[in-house]
């Protein structure tokens, strides 16, 4: 398979403190990748670089042929919109709006006509458990729905990408994983490849890969393979 996305070599410093050193990643569509690592590790800056949120110093960064560091900011900006959809820690839903409006806000911008967007907002809300929510305004919504609605925006305008940092963070635990399940689900029925950080094993289990990132690498696995040792019987290797 195509890779998806691609950072070969990435390096990022904030003034003199360097977030990452050097990160190779590739990552195949349809993929659930967890990154992991300890706080200030990278992590964040590392979904950054790859959603075009930020460009790297050095290195290269690509979704599917297209070398994201290399574009302008306008183009960088159209392309994330068409085909990247991004869910946070606090959800960053526009507290004026009702959590219909949150979602089909998005939509509208991609072209939809005002009553189709909001239709397909109440659908998506539908599918994520939280059509009570459609005319409640963030500041009235529960963490767990106000990351359920977040969830249901990315998701609306149909992204192959779905970057997620912390999105169960600032969760309880059954809420949590409410809205771990509803995110798995989607992306897993449609095919979306999905990007998400944690610092949690629990969540990081539910991917079909995890990788960990240290001081602005990726870590060797935990456990790297060992040739068995051939000075011992067959039957204890
Ligand atoms: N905008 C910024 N300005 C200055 N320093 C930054 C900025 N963003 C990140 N850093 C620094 O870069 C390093 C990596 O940060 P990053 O947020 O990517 O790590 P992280 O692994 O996501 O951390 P956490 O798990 O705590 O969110 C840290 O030392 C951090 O302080």
């Amino acid at each position: 398979m195509a890779p998806l996305l691609q950072a070969r070599d990435i390096a990022k410093s904030f003034g003199r403190t360097p977030a990452l050193r050097g990160l190779s990643l590739t990552i195949d569509a349809g993929e659930v990748v967890a990154v992991t690592g300890p706080s200030g590790s990278g992590k964040s800056t590392l979904l950054h670089c790859l959603a075009g949120i930020t460009r790297p110093d050095a290195g290269e960064v690509r979704f599917g042929d297209t070398r994201l560091d290399r574009l302008d900011e306008e183009t960088r900006t159209r392309l994330r919109r068409d085909n990247f959809g991004v869910v946070l820690q606090f959800g960053h839903l526009v507290p004026e709006l009702t959590a219909a409006e949150n979602i089909a806000l998005p939509l509208m911008f991609a072209g939809a006509e005002r009553r189709a967007a909001h239709a397909a907002a109440v659908e998506w809300l539908g599918r994520v458990g939280a059509v009570e929510c459609a005319h409640l305004r963030p500041g009235d919504l529960s963490g767990g729905q106000a990351q359920r609605v977040a969830v249901a925006r990315a998701l609306a305008t149909e992204p192959s990408v779905i970057f997620a940092d912390e999105p169960t963070g600032a969760l309880d635990t059954i809420a949590g994983e409410q809205v771990l399940a509803r995110l798995l689900d989607a992306v897993r029925s449609r095919g979306t490849t999905l990007v998400l950080v944690t610092h949690d094993n629990q969540v990081a289990a539910y991917a079909d890969r995890e990788v960990i990132v240290r001081d602005g690498r990726l870590a060797e696995p935990a456990e790297p393979y060992r040739e068995p040792d051939a000075t011992l019987p067959e039957a204890t290797r």
